[in-house]
């Protein structure tokens, strides 16, 4: 299999030029050799580059690129230990010695399955090569074709594209960034995204495109710079007697940075401080006339915003997206490791006229990015630009060229919200350290700045800038003389909304990072903990401490609240009693989704057509309200990986079947009428129907489905192709039709033959979902027999069969394992399952196996809607009971969860002393 072929290189890519890996590619390079850990891709690649002997600088580089471009397969976010209550605790035993404790490591995975999406919206399904995952099927011409096309579609809504390879690619590369916990200028969504949005022609969006691009590569640049010359110059000037001789150490001292993202944090505030007082000015004032270029440029005429009654709330705006954005990026670097000599006062000696030419050369050499700056004591933007900013340069004509340079630079609103946003809480992920390391204030405020003599008033805004984000408004709260407390109420907030409690830099120490209150690390994971009832004898936990924490950590947690509004019409069909009818009222999704089937069911459109929902027609406005509401709606679905410590162990030598593994999946927002399935298998749906369907298939179906207009002279080319004809049963209901619309998601080998009922339809897990779990699954299990207990039409098991495993398949329907077994013959892989079928529940206590997979149903569509779900009762039959019989066969158990499983019931069933990894799944995760 071609999948199979693409792993496993177990090397770093040597060519980091490339602007970057898409995420499959990158994910998988990382993660084989050292297991999912979030310092997984620098460790690796730092280990590497010793054993390669590569050159101070060009490790230095290398580790940048790496951490830019590679992501483990699953990232390590959170590592908690929660105690469990009990008496000896209180006689002043050391619980975590006495077994009372459960290690909880906290993971998330990204995986893509835009090409297959892609497929389905075509209709058709081009086969190129034997055993292609549908990966591949996209021809090379064709995505040349389509790439072009993206800039060709100016007379189409922004809404019609289909997105490209280029698109995936990019949001690849910015999730890479993120993941990374790197700002998110840094990657290219954004741009698309500005594309996406503005329904311009290509021309001009080009033109911005690149303008931004070029922008943020200077601003890219800039921080980074400062921080990098000035880190060498530190080593060359501090370290020049005690290391100078001995470049090992400064090696050493270099991998340590990147391995542990270790912070140098002495002084941040302080140098913060210098640094935003230097620049800040000149930088707000740069990006104000910008953004106002863009909004209006009459507005340029009022030269002093800030006293502008009319302006000034604006200009408090500006100055505090700026602020944190700069915060951001300047917190960034520093936490890995660069520091920034502010002291203008007392400049030291330049590196750079001490450094020789072949290092220069070799600066040169290794990178553009990171040539060699003249002077990097203290001008940051001169980097950017080349500038040469001699030390010896007075203050005032330092300025003027880092004015000059500030002209190349804009800061777009939505792209330094974007970054707020994502990077808002900080940490350091080796030693755990807290959210954020500097006590954050108000930074639009009169102590703050000459230029706005007013207290912030965004406090009180629902402003989507600065201080209206909880970082921001407890900056608010602070520098405007309240409170910096934490909010006693922060529970009952949004993750995002909790006011992120603050630090100071010197409490960054690893004693206090068990401070940290897992609530609001709970929070920004995005994983919910309830009361209900804890797995056999645990009573529930007294103490939870985090002992680990990433950055970024709250990167998309915001998508995984299942209850979330989605910002869609009419989410509800209404039928009459007639159906045939049509006469009733829709969404425009469904107008899609039913003119997309009628193009690619014309051979049977007489047939089907009467079955086919007739949807009300709607305006091209609302049309396009749907489009961009179904871009922001992140096409994410999530799943938990609960390895427990599978890792450490490995490292540790530890027997690996001795191992648990659970992987809790946490899916994707959903109302999956299971019941009514149940109840009424081929319902026409005469009473109301909820149309939610996952994310991952909404966003889908209704931003993006005119990809048949595209080009003329592809035409012909569909035309030829055979189309397949849509299935009366998918015709006849238009839940389902949205699902076959995404049937390669489903399997990619759809067409092949592949067959489903209607609860398959809702509840198989997707093949790449599937394929990600069975990877992981491979990696983690040396052991052959994998029981999938609940196997329904096959997605899983094919999976795992793929991945090597021998499969025993039970399902309680006896339709399910014929469809199972139909789909693993058209995979090829049939001969590698045992299928039975009974109710595994019976069945458990005689079963061997080395591993089980649970994915039971999740009982309907409850799941969505509550809060939290109870994994004992909300699962049917019993989740408990599913995993205490599983228990019987092993104790590596990979349980497939919704997102909003209860945190602490899934850490439950690890057991006192037990460890647990939940890994959250991501799917197309994009803005
Ligand atoms: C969510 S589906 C599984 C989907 C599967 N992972 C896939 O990818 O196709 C759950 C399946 O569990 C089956 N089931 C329900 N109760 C069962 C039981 N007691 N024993 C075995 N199977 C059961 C249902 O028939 C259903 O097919
Ligand atoms: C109702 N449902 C949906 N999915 C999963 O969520 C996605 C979106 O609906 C489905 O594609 C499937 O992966 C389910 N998985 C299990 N194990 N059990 C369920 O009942 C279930």
């Amino acid at each position: 299999m071609r999948r199979r072929e693409k792993k496993n290189t177990g090397r770093p890519r040597e060519d980091f030029s490339e602007p970057s890996t898409s995420l499959s590619e990158a994910r998988l390079s990382g993660c084989n050799a050292h297991g999912p850990t979030s310092a997984g891709s620098a460790l690796s690649w730092s280990s590497f580059l010793r054993r390669e002997g590569v050159s101070r600088q060009k490790k230095k580089a290398l580790c940048e690129a790496a951490m830019l471009r590679e992501v483990p397969q699953s990232l390590l976010v959170a590592k908690m230990l929660l105690f469990l209550r009990n008496d000896e605790e209180e006689e002043g035993k050391d619980s975590e010695k006495s077994g009372h404790s459960i290690l909880c490591f906290c993971s998330r995975a990204f995986v893509e399955d835009r090409k297959l999406y892609k497929l389905g919206l075509k209709g058709f399904y081009v086969k190129e090569e034997e055993n292609s995952t549908g990966e591949d099927q996209v021809s090379e011409d064709e995505e040349k074709e389509q790439k072009h096309d993206i800039f060709n579609t100016a007379d189409l809504p922004s809404d019609s594209r289909v997105p490209e390879v280029e698109d995936i690619e990019l949001d690849s590369e910015t999730e890479l960034m993120k993941s990374m916990g790197l700002p998110l200028q840094f990657g290219g969504a954004a741009v698309h995204k500005t594309i996406m949005r503005s329904g311009n022609t290509y021309k001009r969006n080009n033109k911005v495109m690149k303008k931004k691009k070029k922008k943020k590569n200077m601003l890219q640049k800039d921080i980074l710079e400062i921080m990098k010359d000035t880190l060498e110059e530190d080593h060359e000037t501090e370290d020049s007697h005690s290391l100078a001789d001995d470049p090992s150490l400064i090696n050493k001292e270099v991998d340590e940075q990147c391995e542990n993202g270790e912070v140098k944090l002495d002084g941040m505030n302080e140098k913060w401080e210098i640094y935003w007082g230097e620049y800040g000015e000149g930088l707000l004032w740069k990006s104000w006339q910008e953004k106002q270029e863009d909004v209006d440029s009459e507005l340029l005429s009022i030269s002093e915003p800030w006293d502008n009654p009319e302006m000034k709330e604006k200009w408090q705006q500006h100055y505090n997206e700026l602020y944190w954005y700069y915060w951001e990026q300047f917190q960034y670097w520093a936490n890995q490791g660069w520091t920034v000599d502010v002291a203008h006062s007392s400049p030291k000696i330049n590196k750079g006229n001490l450094e020789t030419k072949e290092e220069k050369t070799q600066n040169i050499e290794i990178d553009d990015e990171y040539r060699e700056v003249p002077d990097s004591n203290f001008c940051p933007l001169a980097s950017v630009a080349s500038c040469e900013c001699n030390p010896i340069k007075n203050d005032n004509q330092c300025n003027i060229d880092i004015l000059t340079e500030i002209n190349k630079i804009n800061l777009n609103s939505e792209e330094a919200e974007d970054s707020k946003s994502e990077t808002m809480v900080d940490s350091n992920d080796s030693q755990g350290l807290y959210l954020t390391n500097m006590e954050r204030h108000c930074p639009c405020d009169s102590s703050q700045s000459k230029k706005s003599d007013e207290g912030p008033k965004e406090e009180n805004t629902t402003s989507e800038y600065g201080c209206s984000n909880p970082a921001a408004s407890q900056v608010h709260s602070t520098g405007g003389g309240g409170s910096s407390h934490n909010n006693s109420d922060g529970d009952e907030q949004p993750p995002e909304q909790k006011p992120v409690r603050l630090k100071r830099s010197h409490e960054l120490d690893a004693e206090e990072d068990a401070q940290a209150d897992p609530d609001e690390v709970f929070g920004f994971l995005g994983l919910k903990r309830g009361t209900g009832q804890r797995y056999r004898e645990i009573p529930g936990f007294s103490e939870r401490r985090v002992t680990h924490l990433n950055r970024n950590m709250k990167f998309k947690s915001k998508l995984l609240d299942m209850r979330r509004t989605i910002k869609t019409k009419n989410k509800h069909i209404f039928f009459t009693e007639e159906p045939e009818v049509g006469v009733f009222k829709t969404s425009e999704t469904l107008n899609k989704v039913e003119r997309f089937l009628k193009q690619v069911n014309e051979p049977q459109e007489e047939t089907s057509q009467d079955k086919t929902v007739h949807a009300s027609t709607s305006s091209d406005s609302e049309e396009q309200e749907n489009s961009v509401c179904s871009q922001n709606n992140p096409d994410v679905q999530n799943y938990e990986l609960v390895l427990p410590d599978s890792n450490s162990s490995r490292h540790k030598g530890n027997s690996i079947e001795e191992e648990k593994l659970i992987i809790a999946a946490r899916d994707c927002n959903s109302e999956v009428p299971v019941e009514e399935v149940e109840k009424e298998p081929c319902s026409l749906g005469r009473e109301l129907l909820p149309l939610d369907i996952p994310d991952y298939l909404q966003m889908k179906t209704e931003g993006e489905v005119k990809p048949m207009k595209k080009k003329k002279n592809r035409k012909n080319k569909k035309e030829n192709r055979s189309v397949p004809s849509l299935p009366p049963e998918i015709a006849a209901d238009p839940e389902l039709a949205k699902y076959w619309a995404q049937r390669y998601r489903l399997f990619s080998r759809f067409d092949e033959g592949i067959h489903l009922d209607r609860e398959g339809w809702f509840s198989v897990t997707p093949e790449k979902i599937a394929e990600h779990i069975a990877d992981r699954v491979r990696q983690s299990f040396k052991s052959d027999i994998i029981v999938d207990a609940f196997c329904g039409v096959g997605g899983n098991s094919i999976q795992f069969a793929l991945a090597g495993k021998r499969v025993i398949a039970i399902d309680i329907d006896p339709v399910k394992i014929r469809l199972a077994h139909n789909n693993a013959e058209v995979y090829g892989v049939a001969d590698q399952i045992e299928f039975i079928c009974g109710d595994f529940m019976k069945l458990a206590s005689s079963l061997k196996g080395d591993i089980v997979f649970l994915s039971p149903p999740w009982g309907g569509p409850e799941y969505t809607t509550a809060e939290v779900f109870d994994v004992q009762t909300m699962i049917c039959p019993d989740g408990f009971e599913v995993f205490k019989l599983s228990q019987k066969i092993t104790n590596n158990i990979v349980y497939f969860l919704p997102r909003n499983a209860d945190i602490d019931q899934v850490t439950s069933l690890a057991g006192p002393g037990g460890k647990v990894e939940i890994e959250q799944n991501f799917l197309n995760n994009r803005e």
